[in-house]
């Protein structure tokens, strides 16, 4: 490492919209690693691309990535499509390689070129944030076709306001359906970027690649560090290894990293020794040294995961540094308790979730229990989107067969001395202690971006307004041209956007309108608790907090979608909606008729059998609410929260 000194080091990242080609950039960018191209058949496109393999990447160091691949391969990613897989590592959703290394030959020099990773999604706005502290520049990505849309101007912000370099490129000049010249005016227009800078690429094709990496050299500053100075290392993220714990990714701002570092954090003050450092390359490739400027692993015997501290400063034992600003922790928004469907799986169930949590800590986790759904966990995450993204992964890695109940957002209640935040429907105050114990109820708010064509314009702002949004304003991103695009401000409520928002966004415009959002504070709100009672008796997991105003419309659909679900009982059941005492909905679940397949078995003893066998599993997956059993497929069809 020491070959590569601070001035042949670039440190950035791809900003961009969702789709805009993020991953294929990068995907592109990464034929520069030689290895992987030194058993992988090169188109000639490719080989020009990569013209510039480097010579220090051969034996040792070559085969033992390759050891690696081998593994991979065995995974069933062969050699060829590895090269993607490394691409798909800088998905947002698969977050457990936060940069990669490549090393370029420009101008008869090797640069060390590290590709941070910025998650594309508003969930992730904070992680988006900690991966640009690592950073000099950012390449800004805009589909040549689509244009500005919500997110790119949210990432540029993000960028700009740290100080980085920021390179302008449209991408997907390829299409027939882009126009680059409109598109550049509109970055004018937006982003104030002179037209001249942008570059003018295609990454599925390759045109204009080579252009982005010279100007990632010409125009991003090295990072600024002396090996002198104190060790000083900046630590933005961490994931979890089974045999040697936490392995943190840092930045080196001053000194020198080396095995066998006696190494101390700022924030927990805790102590340790580096017992192993590295880059990515793409796979973790062991060195002796970081040295200042770059960006690499460390593993030192970290146990936990909350050790690792993002945004920690990492100093040697026995010097003094100044801690650099860290971050604000990340804020749950979204939250939802999840049951196992069998309730003697819960230990398994909160195994599981640990496991998981160990790989993703922004998601909280608190115990909790529901008369209805027995014990289980209240988790809370960054958005829907991670939400979903963690069920997934709960199901498929660990076979998790669970119940969520809808999500909710922290409510602030503000009480005559204290302040208190919930995360449970059920701890809503009831109705008849608002404006005496509780003086005012708050509920988060966002400020909302839309970015749509003109011809959607009207349709954004019914949403918007049917969604509660206050303080509506608009403005021009290109004007005097066909289908020119508006963009949209607002303040929402949180919890409208946590159920069907995008759904509709998306249906309403044709899919051509982008949204972002971020967060804006509390702000004070007419609310109040519903409950669903079946048969007189209030299931717990099904309470919700609605905005007075909604409350009728929300009640009667609720009632409706129960009735269709819940299959009829021996008994007749009333399936009703309240708020406090008031019943504001109500359906009645008429009985079953009596049993005419009793007798219908004759003389098979075996078939009886097995019907009954299936009746005893059947009842297994029962929920019991109250007196009304609940198949668990009624509770999927409730919870999963379409209409
Ligand atoms: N025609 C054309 N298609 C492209 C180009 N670059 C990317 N695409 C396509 O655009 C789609 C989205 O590209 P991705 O690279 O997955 O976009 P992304 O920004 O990484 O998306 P997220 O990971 O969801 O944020 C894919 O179908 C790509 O094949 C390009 O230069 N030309």
């Amino acid at each position: 490492m020491e070959d590569y000194p601070c001035d042949v080091i670039r440190n950035f990242s791809i900003i961009a919209h969702i789709d805009h080609g993020k991953s294929t950039l990068a995907d592109r960018l990464l034929e520069v690693i030689p290895l992987f191209l030194k058993n992988v058949s090169m188109t000639k496109k490719e080989q020009q691309l990569t013209g510039t393999i480097n010579k220090k990447v051969s034996g040792g160091k070559n085969e033992q990535v390759l050891d690696k691949l081998k593994v991979e391969r065995e995974r069933g990613i062969t050699a060829q499509t590895a090269r993607y897989a490394i691409a798909n590592f800088v998905h947002p959703n698969i977050r457990e390689l936060m940069f990669i290394s490549m090393i370029h030959k420009f101008n008869g020099k090797d640069y060390l070129l590290n590709l941070i990773d910025t998650p594309g999604h508003v969930d992730f706005a904070w992680e988006v944030s900690r991966s640009l502290a690592a950073c000099q520049g950012a390449v800004l990505l805009v589909d040549a076709s689509q244009g500005v849309q919500a997110q790119s101007i949210s990432v540029f912000h993000n960028a700009k306001e740290r100080g980085l370099k920021i390179i302008p490129v449209l991408n997907k000049i390829d299409l027939p359906a882009s126009q680059p010249e409109r598109i550049a005016a509109q970055m004018q227009s937006t982003f104030g970027i002179d037209p001249s800078e942008i570059l003018h690429i295609s990454a599925k094709t390759g045109k204009g690649v080579d252009a982005v990496l010279a100007a990632i050299i010409d125009r991003i500053p090295p990072p600024v560090a002396s090996a002198d100075s104190p060790l000083k290392a900046f630590l933005f993220d961490s994931m979890y290894d089974k045999y040697r714990g936490v392995i943190s990714l840092v930045s080196v701002q001053g000194g020198v990293l080396r095995k066998g570092d006696k190494i101390a954090s700022c924030y927990t003050r805790k102590k340790y020794e580096i017992t192993e450092l590295g880059i990515m390359y793409p796979e973790e490739i062991p060195t002796k040294s970081l040295n200042p400027g770059q960006v690499g692993y460390i593993a030192c015997n970290m146990k936990q995961s909350s050790e690792a501290h993002i945004g920690d400063t990492i100093h040697r034992v026995g010097e003094t540094v100044e801690p650099m600003a860290g971050f604000q922790p990340t804020k749950a928004m979204v939250f939802a308790g999840v049951y196992p469907i069998d309730n003697s799986d819960f230990p398994k169930l909160e195994e599981s979730i640990n496991r998981l949590t160990l790989t993703d800590r922004s998601v909280t986790v608190q115990r909790e229990s529901s008369s209805a759904l027995g014990q289980g966990c209240r988790l809370g995450f960054l958005g829907t989107l991670h939400m979903d993204v963690f069920r997934q992964r709960l199901e498929d890695e660990y076979d998790a067969n669970v119940i969520i109940t809808a999500p909710t957002v922290p409510y602030k209640l503000i009480y005559k001395d204290k302040e208190v935040l919930i995360s449970n429907p059920t701890d809503f105050p009831d109705v008849g202690d608002m404006g005496v114990r509780v003086k005012e109820v708050q509920e988060p708010v966002v400020k909302a971006s839309i970015i749509v064509p003109e011809e959607y314009f009207g349709d954004m702002m019914e949403l918007c307004y049917s969604h509660r949004g206050e303080d509506l304003e608009h403005r021009y991103l290109d004007s005097g041209t066909t289908s020119a695009r508006i963009m949209l401000n607002c303040i929402l409520p949180l919890s409208e956007i946590v159920t069907d928002f995008f759904d509709q966004l998306k249906s309403r415009s044709s899919g051509f309108a982008s949204f972002d959002y971020e967060d804006a504070g509390y702000r004070s709100s007419d609310l109040a608790k519903m409950v669903f009672l079946l048969n007189g008796k209030p299931v717990d997991a099904l309470a919700l907090i609605v905005h007075r105003s909604a409350q009728d419309a929300i009640g009667r659909q609720w009632v409706k979608k129960l009735h269709k679900v819940i299959p009829k009982q021996l008994f007749e059941v009333p399936i009703q909606a309240a708020v406090g005492k008031k019943v504001i909905a109500r359906e009645t679940l008429k009985a079953m008729r009596a049993d005419v397949t009793a007798g219908l078995y004759g003389g098979h003893y075996e078939r009886k059998m097995k019907h009954l066998e299936n009746q005893k599993e059947g009842k297994r997956k029962m929920k019991k609410m109250g007196t009304v059993d609940l198949p668990q497929e009624a509770f999927f069809e409730i919870l999963s929260n379409k209409k």
